[in-house]
């Protein structure tokens, strides 16, 4: 036991090694590894292939590598909560991997549409489109095009449909404005977002919450909002703005690298 555990550290530290050696994340290495080793057709696979590819290179996912990258990180700052808002944190307990926090927060969701801010190279797409209800549709945003079209074709070897997601290459702030004619009612589903990922750039993360609300293109029902923190710090502005509209802001969970905010319109005292 002793020397698996010692295997299990000596194989982490070169992986960690490896990944500060390597520098700098390359979407287009990445993509080629995922695309040659997945399975094509699995999404489980396409997500296996991009932890063992990031599990040596540098990497922006929201896989189980992202703890890895923080521990090495020395700024442990808590996080800031706005003056006098009472946390509704769930029960459940903290998952330390981002990914896995989002996959419950789908799971209890069950959205309709959901708008992903920062596709990069699909791994969080991915995650959310595996989980998706039959009717459910994600729309993607990427700002960078090289980025935007390799991540848009690990989402289709991981079996999706252009009928299940869009890919917008454009800044978020443009995208939103472009958001509407995407969530008109059918049949199936209900008019408006029902989850937001946000994991773009952190800057923009009050701005364009702020325009989703403006062009109301939340459901009415309410929406889940999530917003990836790798600095807690960044969270400051976004956090004093939900503290600030408590008629129809709340928070509803906190994890070590991900904040869910609910937004409804006019709150009903089901989700106060
Ligand atoms: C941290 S990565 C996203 C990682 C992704 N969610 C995942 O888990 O695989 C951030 C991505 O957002 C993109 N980005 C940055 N600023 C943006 C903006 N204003 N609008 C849209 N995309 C943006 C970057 O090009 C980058 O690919």
């Amino acid at each position: 036991r002793y020397r698996v555990k010692v295997a299990a550290l000596c194989h982490r530290a070169l992986a960690w090694t490896l990944r500060l050696v390597r520098g700098r994340v390359c979407v287009r290495s990445t993509h080629a590894f995922v695309f040659s080793e997945c399975t094509h057709g699995k999404a489980e696979s396409v997500l296996e292939t991009f932890d063992l590819y990031n599990d040596t290179h540098p990497s922006l996912c929201i896989g189980p590598q992202i703890v890895v990258a923080q521990q090495h990180q020395q700024n442990n700052t808590p996080l800031v909560k706005p003056e006098g808002e009472e946390i509704n944190t769930t029960a459940l307990p903290a998952p330390s991997v981002p990914g896995e926090a989002l996959d419950e927060v789908v799971r209890r969701v069950q959205p309709s549409r959901v708008l992903e801010l920062g596709m990069h190279c699909g791994y969080s797409s991915v995650c959310l489109l595996r989980l998706l209800p039959p009717a459910g549709r994600l729309i993607t945003v990427e700002l960078d095009p090289l980025t935007a079209e390799l991540g848009e074709e690990i989402i289709l070897v991981a079996g999706f449909k252009h009928s299940q997601f869009q890919v917008l290459t454009s800044s978020s702030a443009e995208a939103i404005q472009t958001l509407r004619p995407f969530l008109e009612p059918d049949q199936e589903a209900s008019e408006g977002l029902n989850l937001v990922l946000m994991d773009h750039d952190p800057q923009q993360y009050l701005p364009d919450l702020l325009a989703l609300e403006r062009e109301e293109l939340f459901s009415p029902h309410g929406c889940s909002v999530l917003l990836i923190h790798r600095n807690q710090r960044n969270l400051r502005e976004i956090l004093d703005h939900v503290g600030a509209r408590l008629d129809c802001y709340s928070i509803k969970s906190e994890h070590q690298f991900v904040t869910e905010i609910f937004y409804q319109k006019e709150r009903t005292s089901v989700h106060k």
